[in-house]
């Protein structure tokens, strides 16, 4: 009998085609809404691999229905939606989508910085609802970007991607890592900052780490504090790195200025969510990688990964099992 991969979110068909050559495979037929938990579950029982995204959960419930599970293909380079200890206990694979995506969403960045800095959303707005009718709030409302202190937090692939976009804005660069990165440091010009150097000390700070234990809830009410009140806040991280009623209040109170995220806790929000209430907070729905070439690239690597994982083979980008 063949393998069966289960892809949780469609993908374009070229790619389920390149599947097929060598497994069955089910789909979830919705690009918009995840594969609801229940038949997630039940449709993983006899899957091999699993293809799937931030929103399926791969945890001990997630093991107890998989019980042929070989490799967990995720379709994002961050992988918080998966238990890695349980994962490699249970021998299983875990693969990630890393390089592919990262001058993309560190361009995501630097976008959503220009953006929340020059208050573009606002003041698009403040013309499209016909208000343009003198020379209104938004003709003093800019901070530049230009020649300001960037502060970020999470040296990886991304976080270089930005600080070398940056150079060309005359940036001064400060970094903080979980390691020191001396390479970086002489080929980007960047400069190592402990976190709390690095809050007070710049005017952009930028959350590129990746969610675990240690980065949770790290941007708080003490990390705001020690900001500037003219600083700015961007997160293309995870939402789960910021505890957002301290974020609110942070803004509310001016102790920083704005704010611009691609992530927020629990995705997607609607209406209601404080922060749209908010015109120094501005929200994108999660689009840091979504470009369709990258996209695309994407969704190559993890059919290519499928492959070498259901040929006993070494995957491409494994994050946990290397074989020997
Ligand atoms: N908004 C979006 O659409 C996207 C968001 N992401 C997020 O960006 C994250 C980073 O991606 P990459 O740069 O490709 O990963 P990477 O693994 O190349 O870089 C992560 C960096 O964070 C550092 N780090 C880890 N724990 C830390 C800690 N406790 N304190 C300080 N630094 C720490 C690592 O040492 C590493 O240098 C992903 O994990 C994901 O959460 C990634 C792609 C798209
Ligand atoms: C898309 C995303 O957030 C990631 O690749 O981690």
């Amino acid at each position: 009998m063949r393998d069966k991969v289960l892809v949780a979110r469609q993908v374009p068909d070229a790619f389920i085609e390149q599947l097929k050559q060598f497994s069955e495979v089910e789909v979830w037929q919705s690009e918009l809404n995840p594969m609801p938990r229940a038949l997630f579950l039940e449709k993983s029982k006899d899957a091999t691999v699993v293809i799937t995204t931030l929103s399926e959960k791969i945890d001990q419930t997630f093991f107890e229905h998989a019980k042929h599970i070989k490799g967990i293909v995720n379709l994002a380079v961050g992988f918080d939606n998966i238990d890695m200890k349980l994962a490699t206990e249970n021998g299983v694979i875990v693969t990630n989508t890393p390089d592919v995506l990262t001058e993309t969403t560190a361009e995501l960045g630097l976008t959503l910085m220009l953006t929340t800095a020059r208050r573009i959303v606002e003041a698009a707005r403040y013309v499209q609802e016909g208000n343009w009718k003198s020379w209104g709030p938004y003709l003093l409302a800019g901070k530049d970007v230009y020649g300001s202190v960037v502060g970020i937090y999470g040296m990886g692939s991304i976080g270089e991607a930005l600080a070398r976009r940056l150079q060309g804005f005359n940036c001064k660069i400060l970094y903080h890592n979980r390691t020191r990165k001396e390479d970086s440091e002489r080929t980007l010009n960047v400069e190592y900052r402990t976190l709390d150097e690095l809050l007070n000390e710049s005017d952009f700070v930028i959350c590129t780490a990746p969610l675990t234990e240690q980065t949770k809830g790290i941007f708080n009410r003490t990390a705001f504090k020690q900001m500037k009140n003219t600083g700015v806040f961007i997160n293309i991280g995870r939402g789960g790195h910021v505890i957002e009623d301290d974020l609110i209040e942070a803004v509310k109170s001016g102790e920083i200025l704005g704010a611009g995220l691609d992530v927020v806790e629990n995705e997607p929000i609607n209406e209601t969510h404080p922060f749209l209430d908010m015109e120094q907070i501005i929200v994108l729905p999660h689009i840091g990688s979504s470009t369709v070439q990258t996209r695309n690239k994407m969704v190559q690597l993890c059919v290519d990964n499928t492959k070498k994982i259901l040929e006993d083979e070494e995957p491409i980008t494994p994050v946990n099992i290397k074989k020997t």
